[in-house]
């Protein structure tokens, strides 16, 4: 079984794959993965390269992922175009991950993929569980995390589908409004809708 965590950006993904991992079903993490498939030598790194040109990475050839942030959230043909140099390779490499999991015998794994909705990608897992957030909160803790002025949190947030409209998508919705506690509650007992049985 695959469960499909997402949400919106910091809508509390991270904090609720945490609880699932300890829980003891492993996290395959499209962020992370982002972040290898970019790496110098890698081919995505050279398309990247070619066409965004050397004003997206630092002096020792790596990543500015600051300045690259700052071009495609606040253009959205571009980010279309990053999007489309990104995403089968980190599709691919979660694959890979889902399979070699397989192998070692695990049944439930959790695909931690901020786009899944977006991407129209939900077929891919068996259920779609949305980390919801109330919008003020979402930005405060946003601004908060990444130390972001209110512009930028907010173009981050507008390159997103609205987590209001993402609830019509869901199976089933975590509200982390409130305190962390409430959270893994929710988590709990949606997880024993499904059958699995945790301790909270
Ligand atoms: C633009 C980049 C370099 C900015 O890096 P930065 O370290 O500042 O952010 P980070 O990677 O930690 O992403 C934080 C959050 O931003 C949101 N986000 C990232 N990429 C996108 C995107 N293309 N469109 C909309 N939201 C996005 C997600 O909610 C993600 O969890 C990076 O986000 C990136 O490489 N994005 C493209 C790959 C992608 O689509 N990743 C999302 C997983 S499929
Ligand atoms: N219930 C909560 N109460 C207070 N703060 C929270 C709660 N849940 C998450 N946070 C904080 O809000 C911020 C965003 O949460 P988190 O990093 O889990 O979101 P995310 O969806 O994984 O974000 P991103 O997609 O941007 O990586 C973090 O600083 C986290 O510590």
């Amino acid at each position: 079984m695959i469960i499909g965590l997402t949400g919106g950006i910091a809508s509390g993904k991270s904090l609720l794959a945490q609880y699932l991992n300890d829980w003891g079903f492993p996290i395959v993490d499209a962020d992370v993965i982002a972040r290898e498939v970019v790496e110098p030598g890698k081919p995505v790194y050279k398309q990247l390269q070619s066409f965004f040109g050397e004003e997206i990475f630092h002096g020792d050839g790596t990543l500015d992922r600051k300045a690259l942030g700052r071009i495609v959230f606040s253009d959205q043909e571009k980010r279309d175009q990053l999007n489309q140099m990104m995403h089968p390779a980190i599709n691919e490499e979660m694959m890979r991950q889902k399979e070699d999991l397989i192998a070692q015998g695990h049944k439930t794994l959790v695909f931690d993929i901020p786009l899944l909705v977006e991407n129209g990608r939900t077929n891919i897992v068996d259920y779609v569980l949305l980390a919801y957030v109330e919008e003020d909160v979402q930005l405060k803790r946003l601004m908060e995390r990444d130390r972001s002025s209110e512009e930028e949190a907010l173009s981050r947030i507008r390159s997103q589908m609205p987590l209001e409209k993402k609830r019509n998508h869901a199976d089933a919705i975590v509200d982390n409004s409130g305190h962390r506690k409430t959270s893994k509650e929710q988590l709990a007992h949606i997880l024993a809708e499904w059958g699995i049985d945790v301790n909270v």
